[in-house]
């Protein structure tokens, strides 16, 4: 299922009306080339103003990470689903983020982005290996597959996530 355009707007949209008095901040983290800024650019090009930070995910930047955790309303954190080799890196970054006390309760969308490509890890598994299920009980979290690429997915996890942000 392809991205739905005017869903998505007015998804957001209400997020947007909602949070016109509130400072709406969600961070979009992950791995370099997990898909976050493509990501990012198909909700840039509704040209809906939220703040959301794009941080780059190479290892030497990951620890300026916390420089934006203070008022963080989501976090946004992308896997690539066909890069077996580093989802336990993927993990352990985000297990570690996940303990700061900055990001207590926070609500978390985690896409297991790349669903598109032959052989990726499905997001039920990927779900299984990050553990949230057991261990994650202060915060809202969802686990979700997308294909950022061709949109696909994007929509029902930020409904999800909008939803999330508006019970906090
Ligand atoms: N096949 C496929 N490729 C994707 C998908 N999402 C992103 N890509 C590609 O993956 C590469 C990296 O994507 P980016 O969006 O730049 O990744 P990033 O997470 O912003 O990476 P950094 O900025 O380095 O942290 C690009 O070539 C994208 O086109 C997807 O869902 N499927
Ligand atoms: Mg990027």
């Amino acid at each position: 299922m392809g991205l739905s355009i005017s869903s998505l707007f007015s998804s957001l949209g209400s997020l947007v009306r909602w949070s016109k008095d509130q400072d709406v901040r969600i961070l979009m983290l992950g791995l370099d080339s997990a898909g976050k800024t493509t990501i990012l650019y198909r909700l840039q090009y509704k040209n809906i103003k939220f703040q959301v930070w794009d941080l780059g995910g190479q290892s030497s930047i990951r620890p300026y990470w916390r420089c934006y955790f203070p008022n963080t309303s989501a976090i946004i954190y992308v896997i690539d689903s066909s890069d077996q080799a580093r989802l336990p890196t993927s993990r352990s970054e985000l297990l570690t983020m996940l303990s700061e006390e900055e990001l207590k309760g926070v609500p978390l969308l985690v896409f297991c982005n790349k669903q598109d490509v032959d052989g990726a890890i499905k997001p039920e598994v990927i779900s299984e290996e990050l553990g949230l299920a057991g261990g994650e009980k202060s915060r809202p979290w969802s686990v979700r597959g997308s294909c950022a690429t061709k949109g696909e997915g994007l929509e029902e996890g930020l409904d999800w996530l909008v939803n999330a942000i508006q019970k906090t």
